[in-house]
């Protein structure tokens, strides 16, 4: 596959997976998400692989979730296949690779990692944060929403409280927030960041990866009936995204001007 949104190397075991969009901090697109997938499961097959690292170009973003400059005037992403659920972007499967994929994958969370590019590093094995990152979610904002591992699995990670906090205030926690709600697993100074993630794939490469396979499969299948919430999630969001109102929220972060969603009230 001929990569333009991601960059892709794999070097002694461990892969490194970069979204390569920082003139739209690392916005995905229907093609970033489907090089993503690729690139997972290329590192899926290749048997000295043992862990994953995925982060985002440049010092500004890890990933800020959906390119609204690319979400057409009848709401998707511009991906007409099956596998798009009608979205326009193969989200889901991405997530399910992410998940599935039997070896650990690490974000290396180097800026802001909202929206959509939020619930990436939360379906991601572990979270290693720069100093800088910034964390949210703002889908109610810009009509959008995931209703699936993006609610039900971060309320098992933060608890219900802050899960409700997080998507109805549509806030930005700092990496020591972050820390604090156990949402990330370590805090680096920013220049410190690839290397303490290659320090930890190192570790894992270090250890029985049947054992390292296994524990992934056990760990997943206590959240696994999320997937099911996760397509009801994606299948309801294909309509919403045809309305006037989440049109509105989309249009309006184009634009750079307030929203105005109160006439959707019922
Ligand atoms: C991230 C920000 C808070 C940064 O703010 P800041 O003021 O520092 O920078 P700018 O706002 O000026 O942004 C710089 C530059 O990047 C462009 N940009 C930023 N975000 C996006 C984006 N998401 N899409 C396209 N372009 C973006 C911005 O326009 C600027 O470029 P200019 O050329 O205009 O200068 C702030 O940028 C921000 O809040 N961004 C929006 C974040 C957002 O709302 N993301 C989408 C949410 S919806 C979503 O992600 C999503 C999630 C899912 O799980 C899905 C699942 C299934 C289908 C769809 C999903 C989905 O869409």
């Amino acid at each position: 596959m001929e990569l333009t949104d991601i960059l892709y190397d794999k070097q002694n075991g461990i892969a490194n997976i970069t979204i390569n969009r920082p003139e739209v901090y690392n916005a995905f697109r229907a093609k970033t998400i489907q090089e993503l997938i690729w690139a997972f499961r290329d590192a899926w097959d290749d048997k000295r692989i043992g862990a994953v690292i995925l982060t985002g170009a440049g010092e500004k973003a890890f990933c800020v979730g959906g390119d609204q400059k690319e979400k057409g005037d009848e709401g998707g992403y511009g991906y007409s296949g099956g596998l798009g659920g009608g979205i326009g972007l193969e989200v889901e499967n991405l997530h399910q690779t992410i998940r599935n994929i039997p070896k650990p994958v690490i974000a290396a969370v180097n800026g802001y990692a909202i929206g959509g590019g939020h619930v990436l590093h939360v379906i991601c094995d572990l979270t290693i944060a720069a100093d800088t990152a910034k964390f949210g979610q703002s889908g109610p904002k810009v009509g959008s929403y995931d209703a699936g591992y993006g609610s039900a699995y971060l309320a098992r990670i933060v608890g219900e409280k802050k899960a409700r906090e997080i998507w109805y205030l549509c806030e930005q926690y700092t990496a020591e927030e972050c820390m604090e709600m156990k949402l990330v697993n370590k805090v680096v100074p920013a220049a410190n960041l690839q290397e303490a993630a290659q320090e930890w794939a190192e570790k894992i490469l270090q250890k029985s990866p049947t054992a390292i396979k296994m524990l992934k499969y056990s760990f997943n299948a206590d959240s696994a009936s999320i997937q099911g919430i996760s397509q009801l999630s994606m299948g309801s969001l294909a309509m919403f995204y045809d309305t006037e109102e989440s049109q509105e929220g989309k249009n309006a972060f184009i634009e750079k001007r307030p929203v105005e969603f109160n006439k959707f009230r019922k």
